[in-house]
């Protein structure tokens, strides 16, 4: 199938191909922009985490909860990646996608779990509808596969993604905390150690009528969290309180969202938050997403300790990583239906 950024290229284009037309439902067409300073999305300065001062430390932990709990978003600053690594990665995504069409077919994946997968909308053979959106998937870990073109691309992977290692183990940690469990809880009982990593990076190239087009629709993430950058075009739209928030993010801030596993381990405390990605005429927008998960032989279930037969029954059955994964990647993505179907 061609590439949306072919497409967008084609000359002339000034209308998109239906197959391209996204029906939104009417009560999806409304956005707002946050202007309320006491309505934003959350910001969590990491560098607090190491505070020696107890009380400091003991207030992140509790905002970094709040932020689970009432956005499953939040924005992280003081967070240690260097600038230069995180333009890096988006360079070098841009680089990856600028390859001729040829070039990016040899890492066309034939199924869901191979390593490395080149793209277009989500899961093309069970759509009805296509997304604005070229991919590119590569697991990181436990196993670092290289995309060995351009050259230099897969040592930029590789850097971002140990860079970014650190903070998402702490950040776990700090959650941990916030669900008052103990700081490894999540570390020992997802098998973090060994959890599957993988890096997908989104190209949105302009689009003729993007009032009518979806480069990613409504959907929850996979895994336990996400670690989020874009290359300063906005795009992302999050729910909350059955609205669509604009995400304006702090430049060179990371963005994390709570993934449906974290949802599961916190029996329902914290949410997994639908978002989406719309599309515009100005200008290519390039995202590059994390999706940190227990490891695949992990059966994810509600921490023992956040349930009880009264007030807190389990929300969900439990399921091994390695179904979920599969499932979630080989289906239509649809706002929460994967997690949804375990829900108790
Ligand atoms: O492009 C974005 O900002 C969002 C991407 C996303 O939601 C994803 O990759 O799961
Ligand atoms: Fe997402």
């Amino acid at each position: 199938m061609m590439s949306v950024k072919s497409l967008a290229e084609s000359l002339n284009l000034t209308t998109i191909p239906s197959t391209y037309t996204f029906i939104n439902n009417p009560r999806d067409l409304e956005t707002v922009d946050l202007d309320n300073p006491d309505e934003q999305i959350p910001i969590i300065d990491f560098s607090l985490l190491y505070s020696s001062n107890p009380h400091q430390r003991s207030k992140v932990i509790s905002d970094l909860g709040k932020a689970c709990e009432d956005w499953g978003f939040f924005m992280v600053i003081n967070h240690g990646v260097p600038k230069e690594v995180m333009d890096s990665i988006i360079e070098g995504c841009r680089g990856f996608f600028n390859l001729s069409e040829e070039e990016k077919l040899e890492f066309k994946g034939k199924q869901v779990s191979d390593p490395i997968r080149y793209g277009t909308s989500f899961h093309a053979s069970a759509e009805e509808v296509f997304f604005w959106r070229d991919f590119l998937k590569v697991i990181v870990h436990p196993q670092f596969h290289p995309v060995n073109k351009p050259p230099g691309f897969s040592e930029v992977c590789f850097d971002y993604c140990k860079k970014t290692e650190k903070l998402t183990q702490k950040l776990l940690e700090g959650i941990s905390e916030s669900l008052g469990l103990e700081a490894s809880y999540i570390d020992k009982a997802m098998n973090v150690e060994c959890g599957l990593r993988y890096l997908a990076a989104n190209l949105y190239p302009p689009c003729p009528q993007p009032e009518i087009a979806m480069g990613m629709p409504p959907h929850s993430d996979i895994g336990l969290l996400t670690t989020l950058i874009h290359n300063g075009i906005d795009g992302l739209q999050i729910q909350h309180n059955g609205k669509w928030v604009n995400v304006n993010t702090i430049p060179n801030s990371i963005l994390f969202n709570i993934g449906d596993h974290l949802e599961i381990l916190s029996n329902g405390k914290y949410k997994s938050v639908v978002h989406r990605a719309v599309v515009n005429n100005r200008a290519t927008r390039i995202s590059v997403a994390i999706a940190n998960g227990p490891s695949l032989e992990t059966v994810v279930s509600p921490a023992p300790k956040l349930v009880d037969n009264e007030a807190h029954p389990p929300a969900f059955t439990g399921i091994k990583y390695k179904d979920y994964f599969q499932i979630q990647q080989a289906n239509k993505l649809h706002r929460k239906s994967c997690l949804d179907s375990l829900r108790i």
